[in-house]
């Protein structure tokens, strides 16, 4: 067969598009191989010490670990806390999205010793889905709103006794044991149902401070002389005394007794397993419910101390929106918009909950970077928080619109982290607020304080911990 030029040229033609075909190939073959390298590292940063990692800094000041690392590293990285390789993801919405979507916790196994093996925030479904419907009955709007006689209550009674205690004859004084012990009768009160005398409520407290102690412990054997052998032999004194109140509670609701309290709409309800569950959730409630609140509000009092122009702008509002004796309803806390937005900014500032935890079931990317099926992933309220304009300023302004009203961010995780988000969200963030807002109101219409000093407290809770003065003023 005769060969021609212009099959020759063809021939030509066709090999070079062959080579540039095949060099094309290998090019995506190696931006591929480069992509899929790139994907399959760990996120950057450092294990720390073998076993206990880096706990010991993070346990020091958490916020202060996340936003330092988060910046040497540029968003996403690797640490290892409390025994568990832990990744510590940017609040991106995408990340803040992926995260709430996952449904396996990651706190370490003995959070569930110490709160309950039961207790709703240390569970997971579908016991989880089945207890949190349970739990969530006690917080529906009729329930919260049919609460607010015994806040208001339980509020005016607190504050006078502050006034008039050793903090109303200007002597400053270490408000902490005062707030808590309010807290925490407002959590018993209200969640159990039970109006304690102060003795009671406050050896109670106590035994919960040394409970939730036992998160901090890092030996987890009882022997006598050991944190934890105390931990327990707490938490054990402690279940026999909600025993009790779950008996008294449970013969005066089979008597006739109104069902009114948190507790009462578990022993009413037929889908609860036994009493083991109801302990539980006394004590998860009692432990979510009041150091959360006890942080909050000296936080509250350390920010409105350093800004008297705005403690004055709130007065005013309350002034104008409460005659300072009539019953405080919903429509009274819906008008103190400013109040409000204060109280969302003090969350930003000073989240009480660092951190949110849930352990991967499977390898997952995140961030570009390969995460390992087992290993834990944290979302910090603390790194939220600094993605607002100018962080490190307190300004209630970010949450009040143009025309005044209050701006609520509450479902938009990745913009205010303070709750949480997805199926696991603070159920009780509601209550929360209404706690803050009848605290705020009482303070402002009728009180005078003085923060003499403040110490930034970082773990397990997050807030300023005050001394001060206080005295009746309107
Ligand atoms: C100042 C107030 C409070 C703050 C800042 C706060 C914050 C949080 C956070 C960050 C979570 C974890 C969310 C997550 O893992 O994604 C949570 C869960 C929870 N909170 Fe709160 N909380 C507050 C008050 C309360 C109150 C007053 C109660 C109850 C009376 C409560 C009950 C709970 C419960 C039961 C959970 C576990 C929910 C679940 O796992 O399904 N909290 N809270």
């Amino acid at each position: 067969m005769a060969i021609t030029r212009s099959s020759l040229g063809l021939a030509k033609a066709s090999k070079s598009l062959a080579a540039a075909a095949c060099g094309a190939l290998a090019l995506a073959a190696l931006l591929a191989w480069r992509r899929a390298r790139r994907a399959r590292r760990w996120p950057p940063g450092s294990f720390g010490w073998p076993l206990i990692g880096q706990t010991i800094e993070y346990m020091k000041d958490p916020g202060a670990f996340r936003i330092s690392r988060h910046a040497e590293h540029g968003g996403t990285f690797k640490t290892s806390l409390l025994f568990s390789p832990t990744v510590l993801i940017s609040p991106i919405e995408a990340n803040g999205k992926f995260f709430f979507s996952l449904k396996a916790l990651g706190w370490p196994y003995w959070f569930k010793l110490v709160i309950g093996e039961t207790a709703l925030p240390m569970i997971e479904d579908p016991m989880h889905k089945r207890i949190r419907t349970l739990n969530g009955r006690a917080f529906i709007d009729a329930q919260l709103d049919s609460y607010l006689p015994q806040l208001q209550e339980l509020t005016a009674k607190h504050l006078n006794l502050w006034a008039a205690g050793k903090r109303g004859q200007g002597q400053p004084c270490d408000l902490y044991f005062d707030i808590k012990l309010y807290a925490f009768d407002m959590a018993q009160t209200v969640i159990l149902g039970v109006d304690m005398p102060v003795e009671r409520a406050d050896r109670l407290m106590r035994l919960f401070t040394t409970v939730t102690s036992g998160l901090k412990a890092l030996i987890h054997v009882e022997i006598p002389g050991l944190l934890w052998h105390k931990v327990m032999s707490c938490r054990r004194q402690l279940v026999g005394e909600y025993q009790e109140v779950i008996n008294t509670r449970r013969e005066q609701l089979r008597l006739g007794s109104k069902p009114t309290s948190m507790l009462d709409i578990m022993l009413t309800a037929d889908d609860v397993n036994g009493d083991v569950e109801l302990q539980d959730f006394c004590i998860a409630m009692v432990f979510a419910g009041h150091d959360t609140t006890l942080a909050t509000m000296q936080s509250t009092l350390y920010w409105l101390s350093k800004q008297p122009a705005v403690l004055a702008e709130l007065r005013q509002e309350v002034l104008e929106a409460w005659d300072g004796s009539s019953q405080l309803t919903r429509e009274t806390l819906g008008k103190v918009p400013k109040v409000r937005a204060f109280i969302q900014e003090v969350w930003r500032m000073t989240p009480p909950v660092v951190i949110a935890s849930r352990r991967l079931e499977e390898e997952s990317v995140i961030d570009g970077y390969v995460v390992p099926k087992g290993w834990k992933v944290n979302y910090s309220a603390a790194l939220v928080g600094q993605k607002a304009e100018q962080p490190n300023e307190f300004r209630m302004g970010r949450y009040l619109d143009s025309s005044g009203h209050f701006v609520d961010q509450t479902f938009e995780p990745w913009n205010f982290g303070a709750f949480g988000g997805g199926s696991r969200m603070c159920v009780g963030y509601k209550f929360a607020r209404d706690e803050m807002l009848v605290f705020m109101i009482q303070l402002l219409r009728h009180f005078s304080f003085t923060v003499a000093s403040a110490q930034a407290v970082k773990f397990p809770f997050n807030y300023w911990r005050v001394s001060g003065t206080f005295s009746n003023c309107l």
